[in-house]
């Protein structure tokens, strides 16, 4: 695929929290940060550690018969294993104890107490290995939403998603390769909601996603230790290159009430877009009162009318808005 532009994620060096705040947040694109301390879990968080450390506490987690996780054609389960015994499996690729095949691949992404209520938060399901992992300061305590536990076999792949909350994914151990794409590029990715159809990235179906050729690719090497600046809407697919423990912190940086409250992942889209989603369909719904060719008619000219009123003409990083929703929580200058 030799259209698509490839663009490396700019790589910064022992940034502290002014650097962060005043020079790559503003920005609002990704960035990687190498040397930032994220305290002893880097040399202690081996498998026999956060086995025993991590306990027996029950885990759901992603069970799948391919490397590849597929939400299309679901290849993937959800099974409980007690956290010590999914951390050896999933560090292993063969299993003598399996659910599907002997080759089966895991993938944890931490839930909170009350999985439906609640966010993951690291400190309360794994008080003993939270203690390992500072967070770093790079946003304000009570902008705080959730810390999850990333682990991965080796070659898992997640799908291009979206979520809605500024994000810092810490590559604890394991090396991670990290494709990315910007929220503009949105109709170039085929979206089912907040992912992407196009679960093979590298080697897409050209003739079925014509559009992806378009879009801008993103793309970064996280070592283990490093950290992965992704900003709220960027599209995001990681590939798992050896086996590997992350642990991603998700913070709000819009004001607490422009969040749908009963978010547990922070991937449900801001209410008011929510209700302007709801507002869409219901305007589509008295279009179907329209003969064919008038609905694709006016459909045409609801498109311009949305693009020549809420596109952004300017480049991201100049996006700052008007109303409350719309500005972030002002930077210090
Ligand atoms: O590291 C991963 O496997 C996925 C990370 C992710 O989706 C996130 O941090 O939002
Ligand atoms: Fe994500």
């Amino acid at each position: 695929m030799e259209c698509q532009e490839r663009v490396e994620v700019p790589v910064f060096t022992a940034v502290e929290k002014e650097v962060f705040t005043r020079q790559i947040y503003p920005l609002r694109r990704p960035a990687v940060l190498k040397d930032v301390p994220l305290g002893p879990c880097l040399e202690k968080w081996t498998v026999d550690y956060l086995a025993q450390k991590g306990g027996d506490r029950d885990v759901k987690v992603h069970v799948s018969s391919a490397p590849q996780m597929d939400f299309l054609h679901k290849n993937f389960i959800y099974r409980t294993l007690p956290f010590d015994k999914f951390v050896q499996r999933a560090a292993e690729v063969k299993h003598s104890d399996f659910f599907i095949s002997e080759d089966e691949s895991y993938y944890l992404r931490s839930l909170g107490e009350d999985a439906r209520k609640e966010p993951a938060d690291l400190r309360k399901q794994f008080p003993e290995l939270a203690e390992d992992f500072h967070i770093p300061p790079f946003f304000e305590p009570e902008q705080f939403f959730s810390s999850v536990f990333r682990i991965s076999s080796p070659g898992l792949q997640l799908w291009t998603h979206y979520d809605v909350m500024d994000n810092l994914l810490a590559q604890v151990t394991g090396r991670k390769r990290v494709v990315l794409f910007s929220p503009q590029d949105a109709l170039h990715l085929y979206l089912s909601g907040d992912k992407s159809e196009i679960l093979d990235i590298d080697d897409p179906d050209l003739q079925r996603y014509p559009e992806f050729g378009k879009a801008q690719r993103y793309e970064c090497i996280l070592e283990a230790g490093d950290l992965l600046f992704i900003p709220a809407l960027w599209f995001h697919n990681t590939l798992a290159l050896q086996f590997g423990v992350g642990v991603n912190v998700f913070w709000r940086h819009l004001p607490t009430e422009c969040y749908d409250k009963k978010d547990p992942y922070g991937n449900k889209d801001p209410v008011a877009a929510t209700r302007a989603m709801q507002a869409l369909e219901r305007a589509l719904g008295i279009m179907d009162e329209l003969p064919a060719d008038y609905q694709d008619f006016y459909a045409r000219r609801m498109v311009l009318r949305i693009q020549s009123r809420a596109y952004s003409s300017r480049p991201v990083e100049g996006a700052h808005g008007h109303s409350h929703c719309k500005s972030a929580l002002s930077q210090p200058d």
